[in-house]
C-alpha cells in the first residue's frame, strides 16, 4: 500500500476540525525537490558531463546500472538487512558476478570499475584487486608477472596483502615475520615466531583468499634485511582447506566493512620456492647472495602502499560526495517547524546553521574530487619515470600521497558523520544509507598508514625543506611557498573588505602564511627538543609530534586548495566549462577557501598574520558565499551524478520521496515477515496469551 502524499479530501473531513491547521501546511517532498531544481542557475547536467569526462560516460553509467538491477547478486532491496554471512557470501559474488559479466560480455576494465563502485558491496576481492596485483605489477620482475598475473585475472588464485601483525602495524621495520633463505635447498623458509608476529587484518584472508603477499624480514647468511614481499600459497586450490603449517581464519565483527573477511595468520616454517619473492627491485641470487634495490629506491617494498594512499585520496571526494548528496537532497524536503501553527514549515536546507554546514562541506567535497584526480595524475607519472628506472619524484610523491592520504580522510570520515547529524533522527536510519557509508568508510583514517602517522612522514619532509630554507637552499616543488615566506618574515593580510577573501590570491597568501609560521615553529620546537642531535633524534621529534602534526596539515591544506582553485580555473580558460557551471564552481571554490581559512582562525592570528577584524570579515564572507550558493545546492548533488540505486538511499532519492521510499524499506524487514513476530512463540505468547500463560 502506498500512503498519499498530502493528506486527500476524505482524511481532512475525518479529522477536521481537530487536525486542520496541521493539515494544511503539509508539503510535499517530490513537488519541492522539483522546486529546488527550478532554481539553479546553472545546467547541472553540463557540470555532470565534465566531472565524468563526457556525456557518453555518463549515459554508459546508466546502462551498467540497469546491467546490475537485472542480476540477483546486485540487487540492493535487502542489503541493510544482511547478516555477517550473507554479507560476506552476498560481497564475493556481487564481485564474482561482475567480473564475470566484464569476460562473459567483453567489458573493458572501465566498465568493470565503474560497475564496482556502483554495486558498492565491498568483499573479500577487495585486497585481491587493491593490493595483490598491483604489488605483483609493481614489485614482481616480467616473469614473475607472467606466471601469476593470468591467474589472478582468471580468478584461479585469490591473494590478498599480509603485512600487519597483532604487535606492528605501523612500524613495518618492526615486523616479526621471517623468510630465511635456505641455501641448500634454495627455498625460503617463512615462520611466525611469536605470538605477536601473527599476521592480523590482511582483507580477505579469513576465508577467501588461497595465496597472499607476505611482508617478511628477509634473512640470507643470517643477516637481517628488513621487511620484502614474498607470494605464499596459504590454502589448497581443491579442498581450500589450510596447507601444512598455516594456520588461518577470520579476525570477527568490526565496526563496519563486515562483507570484508579480514584475517589472522601464523606461518610454522612453511617452504616457498626462491621465485617466490617478488625480485623486480631486490633480489636473492640462487647461492644466497643479496642484491639491494638501487640506491634511490630503498623503500621499493613499500611502493604498493604509495599506490594505495594515492586510490584513498581520490575515493576520498567520492565518499564525502556521496553523504552531500543524501544529507543536501534531504535537507531540501524535509520540512520541520512552521513560525504559526497552518503556515507552511521551512524546508530544513533553509535554516542558516544547516545550510552553514551543509554547503561548506558540499565545497571540501568538490575540492577532493579535483584532488583525487590530480593526485591520480601524479601517481601515473611517477609510475612511467620509475619505468626508466626514475626515483626521483618519490620523495615528494611519498609526502604529499601521505599527508594527503590523512587530510582528505579525515575530511571525509568527519563530513560524512556532520552530514548525517544534518538529517536528524531518519539520518540514523540504515535505511538512509548514511550509517553504513561512515562505517565503511572511517578505517581509511587508519589503514594504509595511520592518519597522524602519515602527517609525521609529510612532517619530515617538511622538516627537510626548512632547514633547506635556513641555509639558503633553493626550494622546489609543494615547499616552494617556504622560500617565499622566509624573505618576507613580516608579511600582513592585506584584506580589507569581506569580498576580498574571495580572491584566490589572499586565500592563497593567508593559507602560505598560516603554513609557513607552523612549519617554522616545529622546526624551531624541534631543534630546542634536540632534533638533529645524535641519540635524542627520536625522542625530539616525539616530543615535537603536536607542532609536527600541526605544520604538515596546513601544508597540505594549502595544497587541497591550490590544486581546486588551478583545476576551476584550467577548466575554464580551456573552454571545458561555460560560463554558469564555471561561475558556481568559483564560488565553490572561494567557499571551500573561506572555510579552509577558518578553521585556521586562531592560527592566522596567533603571530599576528591577520587581525580579529579581518577574521570576523572572513567569518562573514562564509555567510555571505553559503547564501549565494543555496539556490544551486540541489543541482550541484546532480552534478555528482550519483544514479539512485548507487545511493540506495531513502533519503538522498533524486525523486524526493523519501517518506515512501522509509516506509517502503521497513517493509522489507525481516522482522515483519510475519505479523506477531519472531519472540511472540518463545518469549511473548506464554506471557501474554492468557491461554498459554494459564499452561505455564
Ligand atoms: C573482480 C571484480 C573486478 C572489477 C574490477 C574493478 C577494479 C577496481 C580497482 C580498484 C580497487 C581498489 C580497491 C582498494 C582497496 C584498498 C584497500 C586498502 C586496504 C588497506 C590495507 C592496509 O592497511 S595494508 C598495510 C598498510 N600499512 C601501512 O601503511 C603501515 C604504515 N607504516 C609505514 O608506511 C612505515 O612504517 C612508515 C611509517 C612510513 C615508517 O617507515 P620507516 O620506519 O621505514 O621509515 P622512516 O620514517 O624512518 O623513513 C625512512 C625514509 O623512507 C621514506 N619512506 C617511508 N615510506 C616511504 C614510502 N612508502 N615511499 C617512499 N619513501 C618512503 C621516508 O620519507 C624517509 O625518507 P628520508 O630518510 O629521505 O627522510
Ligand atoms: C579495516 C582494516 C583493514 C585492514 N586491512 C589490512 C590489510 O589488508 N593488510 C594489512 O597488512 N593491514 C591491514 N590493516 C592494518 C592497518 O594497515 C593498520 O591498522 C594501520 O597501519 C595502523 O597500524 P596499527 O593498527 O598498528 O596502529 P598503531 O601503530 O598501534 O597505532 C595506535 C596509535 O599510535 C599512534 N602511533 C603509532 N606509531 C606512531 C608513531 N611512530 N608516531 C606517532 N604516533 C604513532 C597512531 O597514530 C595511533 O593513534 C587494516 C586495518 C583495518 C582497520
Amino acid at each position: 500500500m502506498s500512503l498519499p502524499q498530502r493528506p486527500d479530501e476524505a482524511t481532512r473531513r475525518l479529522v477536521d476540525p481537530a487536525c486542520r491547521v496541521t493539515l494544511a501546511g503539509a508539503a510535499n517532498p517530490v513537488d519541492d525537490a522539483a522546486a529546488e531544481r527550478l532554481k539553479a542557475t546553472f545546467d547541472s547536467e553540463e557540470l555532470a558531463a565534465f566531472l565524468h569526462d563526457g556525456v557518453d560516460k555518463l549515459q554508459r553509467r546508466e546502462e551498467l546500472v540497469k546491467l546490475l538491477q537485472s542480476q540477483p547478486w546486485s540487487d540492493k532491496t535487502h542489503r541493510y538487512f544482511l547478516t555477517r554471512e550473507q554479507e560476506y557470501v552476498g560481497g564475493l559474488e556481487a564481485a564474482v558476478g561482475i567480473w564475470q559479466q566484464m569476460r562473459g560480455e567483453r567489458l573493458s576494465m572501465e566498465d568493470g570499475i565503474t560497475m564496482r563502485s556502483l554495486a558498492y558491496f565491498p568483499g573479500g576481492l577487495e585486497l585481491h584487486i587493491g593490493m595483490f596485483i598491483p604489488t605483483i605489477l609493481g614489485q614482481g620482475t616480467p616473469e614473475q608477472q607472467a606466471k601469476w598475473l593470468p591467474l589472478c585475472n582468471r580468478l584461479q588464485i585469490i591473494g590478498t596483502y599480509a603485512q600487519t601483525e597483532l604487535g606492528h602495524g605501523t612500524f613495518v621495520r618492526g615486523l616479526q615475520t621471517v623468510a630465511v633463505y635456505d641455501e641448500a635447498s634454495k627455498e625460503f623458509v617463512v615462520h611466525s615466531p611469536s605470538l605477536e608476529s601473527t599476521k592480523w587484518w590482511p582483507g580477505g584472508m579469513g576465508k577467501t583468499a588461497t595465496h597472499v603477499i607476505l611482508m617478511a624480514r628477509l634473512f640470507v647468511k643470517g643477516k637481517d634485511y628488513g621487511p620484502h614481499s614474498f607470494v605464499v600459497q596459504i590454502r589448497d586450490l581443491a579442498t581450500h582447506l589450510p596447507l601444512a603449517g598455516v594456520s588461518v581464519g577470520d579476525i570477527g565483527p568490526k565496526m563496519g566493512f563486515n562483507g570484508v573477511d579480514n584475517g589472522y595468520l601464523s606461518l610454522d616454517h612453511v617452504r616457498i620456492p626462491r621465485d617466490a619473492m617478488l625480485m623486480r627491485f631486490a633480489q636473492v641470487t640462487e647461492e644466497g647472495r643479496y642484491i639491494p634495490p638501487p640506491p634511490d629506491n630503498q623503500k621499493a617494498a613499500y611502493a604498493t602502499m604509495v599506490y594505495v594512499r594515492a586510490t584513498i585520496v581520490r575515493d576520498s571526494g567520492d565518499f564525502l560526495s556521496r553523504a552531500v548528496t543524501i544529507a543536501t537532497r534531504y535537507a531540501a524536503v524535509r520540512r520541520q517547524t512552521a513560525t504559526k501553527l497552518g503556515e507552511p514549515e521551512l524546508q530544513v536546507l533553509d535554516y542558516d546553521n544547516v545550510q552553514q554546514i551543509l554547503l561548506p562541506l558540499m565545497s571540501r567535497a568538490y575540492a577532493l574530487v579535483f584532488m583525487g584526480r590530480s593526485m591520480m595524475d601524479m601517481y601515473h607519472s611517477f609510475d612511467s619515470a620509475r619505468a626508466r628506472g626514475d626515483f626521483s619524484v618519490l620523495p615528494e610523491l611519498h609526502a604529499l600521497s601521505s599527508g594527503l592520504k590523512a587530510l582528505s580522510t579525515d575530511i571525509a570520515a568527519t563530513g560524512i558523520e556532520t552530514a548525517r547529524r544534518q538529517c536528524g533522527g531518519h539520518g540514523y536510519m540504515l535505511a538512509s544509507g548514511l550509517p553504513t557509508l561512515f562505517n565503511s568508510y572511517v578505517q581509511n583514517c587508519t589503514w594504509e598508514g595511520d592518519n597522524n602517522v602519515m602527517y609525521l612522514q609529510t612532517a619530515r619532509y617538511l622538516m627537510k625543506a626548512a632547514i633547506a630554507v635556513q641555509t639558503g637552499k633553493p626550494l622546489t616543488g609543494s615547499a616552494k611557498y617556504l622560500s617565499d615566506a622566509a624573505r618576507q618574515p613580516n608579511a600582513k593580510c592585506q584584506v580589507a573588505a569581506p569580498e576580498d577573501w574571495r580572491a584566490p590570491a589572499h586565500q592563497l597568501a593567508a593559507l602560505a602564511a598560516v603554513a609557513a609560521q607552523l612549519t617554522a615553529q616545529a622546526a624551531a620546537v624541534l631543534a630546542r627538543a634536540g632534533g638533529g642531535r645524535p641519540g635524542v633524534e627520536g625522542e625530539a621529534w616525539n616530543s615535537s609530534s603536536v607542532d609536527l602534526i600541526r605544520a604538515a596539515r596546513a601544508h597540505i591544506a594549502l595544497y587541497l586548495h591550490q590544486n581546486f582553485i588551478e583545476c576551476v580555473e584550467a577548466a575554464s580558460s580551456q573552454r571545458k566549462l561555460s560560463a554558469g557551471p564555471a561561475a558556481v564552481l568559483r564560488q565553490l571554490v572561494a567557499l571551500h577557501g573561506v572555510a579552509t581559512l577558518l578553521d585556521a582562525a586562531g592560527d592566522l592570528q596567533e603571530r599576528g598574520y591577520a587581525t580579529g577584524r579581518q577574521v570576523a570579515l572572513l567569518r562573514g564572507e562564509q555567510r555571505t558565499l553559503v547564501r549565494a550558493l543555496r539556490p544551486n545546492a540541489v543541482a550541484l548533488t546532480d552534478s555528482f551524478g550519483y544514479p539512485d540505486y548507487m545511493l540506495n538511499s531513502a533519503l538522498g532519492r533524486r525523486d524526493g520521496n523519501v517518506y515512501q521510499a522509509l516506509l517502503d524499506s521497513a517493509k522489507s524487514s525481516p522482522l515483519n515477515a510475519t505479523q506477531e513476530g519472531p519472540a511472540w512463540k518463545p518469549v511473548l505468547e506464554p506471557l501474554l496469551n492468557p491461554q498459554a500463560r494459564s499452561r505455564l
